[in-house]
């Protein structure tokens, strides 16, 4: 039985700067967050059970710890990182059990070791390499054309909304340091929750389901608007859009929540976009876990379509992508179920020199290819344009 140990720290200044190498997982917002390292344990599952199996490895891990926490803050005492899936399969969702993890929230901040972990030496951050991305022949024809398929799918009343996804390649011509690029996505996208977790990077605008106790919180956002785009971002078409998604989300989260409050929308700027944004909150019944949440909650109509599965099996025969582990929850939680896990999007997956960026768009009866293929470029570039910029953020 390992002993699981949270103590109270001095305020450790930059929580990037404490990560000790590139291994490291990540997981920041507005300064405060959670910086791991090391491994205690390690679950990976594929299939249409992954949240429940993944739910009671935790469970089981949890209650096989001797836990000693000063601190008994949400994050505070074990804490597994998680990357799921978008589809049932193919692929892995990864659980993660850091041996190590530095955390800081509203000025409190703490040290949580599994067992007696040793200190490991602290590698210098690697500069982002320059990346080849590869050209995709054909890609925007093909982009063309799914999104003309599916609006006609849309007017023939065969489903209300689907969102489709496109992928772009890129092979990095240096070593990869996850630090650099979140701190380039940090400082970019200071409102989103920047992450690395097992090879998954990303600044994420969208928050699937928080839970701190009996509170929930669920930011839905769909409705874009773009710099050089033609169109405002509160349009009939955004409207529905947005309230499909919305619409989505509150029907789970109804039926775990004794309150919920669903404000009207609201205007979310990023750096590169604005969204239109609903901030859902409820009091939960019982005692669900947020990880229990956000695998009933996905895949909302933010990323899937209304009615779901139809959009589901819509987007699979249209998009011809594996989307992998973008457009799916990624996340922490801890032993208490209180976690926050938001769906992977504006992010890239890195596996040795390769380089994956997703981006996608919520289709309607109103959308146009043209449009919709800008909206996506306009997204990639949350990703795409740190390995644009040069100049050193931290400390290289
Ligand atoms: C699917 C993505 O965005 C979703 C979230 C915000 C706005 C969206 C939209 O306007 O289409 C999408 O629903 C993505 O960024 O890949």
């Amino acid at each position: 039985m390992e002993l699981v140990r949270t103590v109270k720290i001095d305020d450790p200044g930059s929580l990037l700067e404490v990560a000790p190498h590139a291994g490291a997982t990540l997981w920041l917002r507005g300064g405060d967050g959670m910086v791991a390292w090391g491994e205690a344990a390690r679950f990976e599952i594929s299939g249409p059970d992954r949240f429940d199996l993944a739910r009671r490895w935790w469970r089981r891990f949890t209650a096989a710890s001797r836990i000693s926490d000063e601190v008994e803050r949400p994050g505070s005492g074990p804490i597994m990182f998680g990357s799921f899936t978008f589809d049932d399969g193919p692929g892995t969702s990864v659980l993660i059990v850091p041996r190590v993890v530095i955390g800081r929230r509203d000025g409190i901040a703490w040290k949580t070791t599994v067992g007696d972990p040793e200190e490991p030496p602290r590698v210098p951050w690697a500069r982002l390499p320059h990346v080849d991305w590869r050209s995709e022949p054909g890609a925007r024809a093909r982009w063309h054309s799914a999104v003309s398929q599916a609006v006609q799918d849309i007017k023939a009343d065969r489903l209300e909304k689907v969102v489709l996804a496109r992928d772009v390649r890129g092979r990095l011509a240096g070593s990869f340091d996850p630090r650099s690029a979140v701190a380039r996505l940090t400082e970019r996208f200071p409102s989103c929750w920047a992450f690395a977790v097992d090879g998954l990077i990303g600044a994420s605008p969208e928050l699937l389901a928080h839970r701190v106790g009996r509170d929930v919180t669920s930011l839905v956002l769909a409705g874009t608007a773009w710099p050089g785009g033609a169109h405002t971002l509160v349009t009939p078409k955004n409207s529905v859009e947005h309230s499909l998604a919305a619409d989505s989300a509150i029907a789970v989260l109804e039926q775990y929540c004794d309150t919920l409050d669903v404000p009207t929308p609201h205007v979310l700027r990023l750096a590169n976009v604005t969204h239109l944004a609903t901030m859902i909150t409820g009091t939960l019944r019982g005692n669900t876990d947020a990880l229990a949440l956000a695998g009933r909650l996905h895949p909302t109509a933010a990323v899937c379509g209304t009615p779901t599965h139809p959009a589901r099996e819509l987007l699979r025969s249209l998009e011809g992508l594996d989307r992998d582990r973008y457009a799916a929850p990624v996340g922490w939680q801890d032993s208490r179920g209180d976690g926050e896990w938001c769906i992977a999007l504006r992010c890239a997956r890195v596996s040795g020199q390769e380089l994956r960026l997703f981006a996608g768009c919520g289709i309607v009866a109103g959308s146009s290819p043209a449009a919709e293929w800008q909206e996506t470029e306009a997204k990639l570039g949350a990703v795409r344009d740190i390995f644009g910029v040069r100049e050193a953020v931290g400390s290289f």
